[in-house]
């Protein structure tokens, strides 16, 4: 099965066209590529597939086989993979996931995507949506006891759940001990991902991430918008910022008058290759 290998950000996956490939057990796969000493070695798998109501499908696995709503990293590595592999020659495309359709900018250079803005929609704070249980109309710097500590967090979905919490220093965070204990808390019946933010002045944050099933990874797009409309919502931060994380930097603005959060971010191709699925 041929495979191809993208990262947005260091956030890496990989990536098999379904419009040539056929893939039984996704979840399976997904466990098997990411497996970065038997396997490929990835954040996870990410599928691409025909749709009825936008231009592509992404149907994207963590490494521990779970399927998420949606991934702002990879969905710009799939702009990047259909048109630089000739699915399209379109600029502005349409990419289905989780039931949602997301728009796509690609910037173009020499040929190839190198950067893509997607509109990601609206972040979502009410609880039942997220879901986290809460009996707020919106979780905001609410307290959460985690390993005998008390931090705050501000939850938001953007297709998938996210608890952000504010931290003096991200490097300080004990982020394997900390993280599964967030992601598997009994308040996240689907679990969450977690991202620890500093912010660093009103244009900028840094941020840490741990994935619900993939666990610490170089970047997390969804974590990324979660985070400045968390920033927003507490008061931190502008509307547009830049956000520092392990593997590089994104772009989120927020725009107030339609509510709806972009992404800019670049999309890198690592390189082809062929898996022997027995
Ligand atoms: N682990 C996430 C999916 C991947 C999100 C992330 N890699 C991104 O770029 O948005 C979840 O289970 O909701």
């Amino acid at each position: 099965m041929k495979f191809t290998k993208m990262h947005g950000c260091g956030n890496d996956y990989v990536y098999v066209n379904c419009f040539v490939e056929q893939v039984a057990d996704a979840p399976y796969l997904s466990r098997v590529v990411s497996d970065r000493h038997f396997g490929i070695g990835s954040d996870g798998l990410i599928l691409i597939k025909p749709s009825e109501k936008a231009d592509f499908t992404m149907d994207m696995y963590n490494a521990d086989g779970s399927n998420s709503q949606m991934c702002g990293n990879g969905i710009r590595c799939v702009a990047k993979y259909v048109y630089d592999y000739g699915l399209t020659d379109k600029k502005n495309i349409t990419v289905e996931s989780g039931g949602s359709v997301k728009y796509l900018d690609l910037n173009v250079t020499d040929g190839k995507v190198t950067e893509v803005t997607v509109n990601m929609g609206t972040p979502i704070t009410k609880p039942g949506l997220i879901p986290v249980i809460s009996d707020k109309k919106q979780v905001i710097a609410e307290p959460l006891l985690i390993d005998g500590n008390t931090y705050e967090i501000t939850c938001v979905s953007m297709g998938n759940p996210h608890a952000v919490v504010f931290v003096e220093d991200t490097k300080a965070v004990e982020i394997e001990k900390i993280g599964p204990l967030f992601e598997h808390n009994e308040i996240f019946p689907e679990r969450t991902n977690t991202e620890f933010i500093h912010v660093i002045d009103r244009k900028t944050i840094d941020m840490r991430v741990w994935e619900r099933g993939s666990g610490e990874t170089l970047a997390c797009g969804t974590g990324a918008c979660a985070s400045v409309y968390a920033c927003i919502l507490n008061g931190y931060t502008e509307d547009t910022v830049t956000v520092r994380l392990l593997g590089g930097e994104l772009k989120i603005q927020y725009d107030r008058e339609k509510h709806t959060i972009f992404m800019t971010g670049p999309a890198v191709t690592v390189f082809d290759g062929e898996l022997n699925v027995n």
